[in-house]
Parts: C-alpha cells; sequence; structure tokens
C-alpha cells in the first residue's frame, strides 16, 4: 500500500527502505521523538519527503491531490480539536469539512456505543475528560469510514481496561471492514498483542521490523 524509497525528512527521518500493506495493522514504536509522528504526517501528505519517494498503491504521493488523498487516509493526531459544541457536531465535523452528508442520530449513537462513550449526543464536548474526548476525536475518524486510519497514540489518555477494549474494537473493526491502520503506540503490550507488523524507530531510522513475530532485519 505505502512504499518508501530513500525517504528522508529533514535530519529527522532517514529510511532506505519501508513497506506498509493492505488491510494489515502496522505498528511504530520507539522513544520520543525517534520521528514516529513525522512518518505518519508524510503519509496523510501533511509534510512532503525531503528526499525520496512515497509511493501509495502504486502512484507517487507527489502526484496525488492532498484533499482527495485524505478522503482515503484519515488521521487522528495526537492532541485532536475538540471544539466547543456538542458531541454530536464535533462527531459530524469531519463529514461537514469533507462536504459530505451529516450522519444520522443513530449512526452517531453507534459510534457512541463503538468508542465507549456513554454521553449524549446533546451534552457539551468541552466539559468531557481528556480520555472522553479522545474517544470523541477517534469516533469523528471512524464515522469518516475511510479506507486508511493514521493514530497517532489512539489511547495514551485511556486507562489500561479502556485502552484494551477501544483497540480491541479497532482491530475487529478493520479486519471486518478489511480497512488499513497505521498506528503510533507507546505500549509495547498493545503492539505485541494487536499488530501484524511492528516497525521500531530509533533517531529516524528502522531500528527492527517484526512480522507476525519473525524479525526481517
Ligand atoms: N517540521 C519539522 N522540522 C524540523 N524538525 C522537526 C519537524 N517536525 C518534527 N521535527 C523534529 O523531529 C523529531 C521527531 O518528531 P516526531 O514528532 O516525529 O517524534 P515522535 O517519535 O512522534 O515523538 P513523540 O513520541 O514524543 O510524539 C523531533 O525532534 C522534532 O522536534
Amino acid at each position: 500500500m505505502f512504499e518508501f524509497y530513500d525517504v528522508k525528512y529533514k535530519d529527522v527521518l532517514d529510511l532506505p527502505k519501508l513497506e506498509i500493506k493492505q488491510e494489515e495493522i502496522t505498528t511504530f514504536i520507539g522513544a520520543s521523538g525517534s520521528g514516529k509522528t513525522t512518518i505518519l504526517r508524510m503519509l496523510n501528505k501533511l509534510i512532503s519527503p525531503t528526499q525520496g519517494r512515497i509511493i501509495f498503491n502504486g502512484t507517487d504521493l507527489r502526484q496525488i491531490n492532498s484533499v482527495a488523498h485524505r478522503r482515503t487516509v484519515s488521521m487522528l493526531s495526537q492532541s485532536p480539536a475538540i471544539f466547543d459544541g456538542s458531541i454530536r457536531d464535533n462527531l459530524n465535523v469531519g463529514l461537514r469539512f469533507q462536504e459530505r452528508e451529516l450522519a444520522r442520530d443513530k449512526d452517531l449513537n453507534h459510534i457512541l456505543e463503538q468508542v465507549k462513550l456513554n454521553k449524549p449526543l446533546e451534552a457539551s464536548a468541552n466539559t468531557l475528560s481528556g480520555g472522553e474526548k479522545q474517544r470523541l476525536a477517534l469516533g469523528r475518524i471512524l464515522l469518516l469510514n475511510s479506507k486508511v486510519y493514521l493514530l497517532d497514540e489512539p489511547s495514551s489518555a485511556l486507562d489500561d481496561e479502556t485502552e484494551e477494549m477501544i483497540i480491541q474494537m479497532l482491530t475487529e473493526h478493520v479486519k471486518r471492514e478489511k480497512k488499513t491502520i497505521v498506528m503510533v503506540t507507546h505500549s509495547k503490550a498493545i503492539a505485541e498483542k494487536y499488530s501484524d507488523t511492528i516497525i521500531e524507530i530509533s533517531k529516524g531510522r528502522c531500528l527492527t521490523w517484526r512480522c507476525n513475530d519473525e524479525r526481517n532485519n
């Protein structure tokens, strides 16, 4: 799905070769500042490599329109914006931004169930806790129903039990719907348990690459 060839980003990343496979859960792990978020930002075309190229389904990312790309590839950032308004408005904002039809309350409530957020749609999003806001933002992304989700620490503000429930829901969802997840997590346990492929980044380089528990390099 994504192939990196001699990709560099300033002096932050140096990735001679990297592949992210379709319909898999690929997880990046590594120390703070190692370059994980920068990789996700490149996959979403928020930034471009300063050298080398990234191929997405056979086409150089430089040739793909950014807005069109982001309809296929949605990103949940580490600190997503929750604006002053209802949970309903905050869930629908991604669809509104993409000029798509807004979701019906039935579908919004289903999404809230999926992200384990037991709140009415009219409730103010501002009064939610940090972990609840994180789940709301995840719900907003799921509503977009994209082929690829880029998730930057999607469960960092959650307690262990909720984290496990959310990641389990996500993995079941992507397997059932044949979607692709590229995720960053601080939790090696979560990475080991739920990923098809784990890529460890250290100081902008790919340190280890493990598929189904086999170290390839
Ligand atoms: N546009 C930029 N120009 C220059 N340096 C940058 C740019 N963006 C990020 N960096 C630097 O690149 C390094 C990697 O940042 P990145 O956010 O990718 O790390 P990370 O592995 O996601 O860290 P964390 O786990 O703390 O979120 C950091 O030192 C950061 O300051």
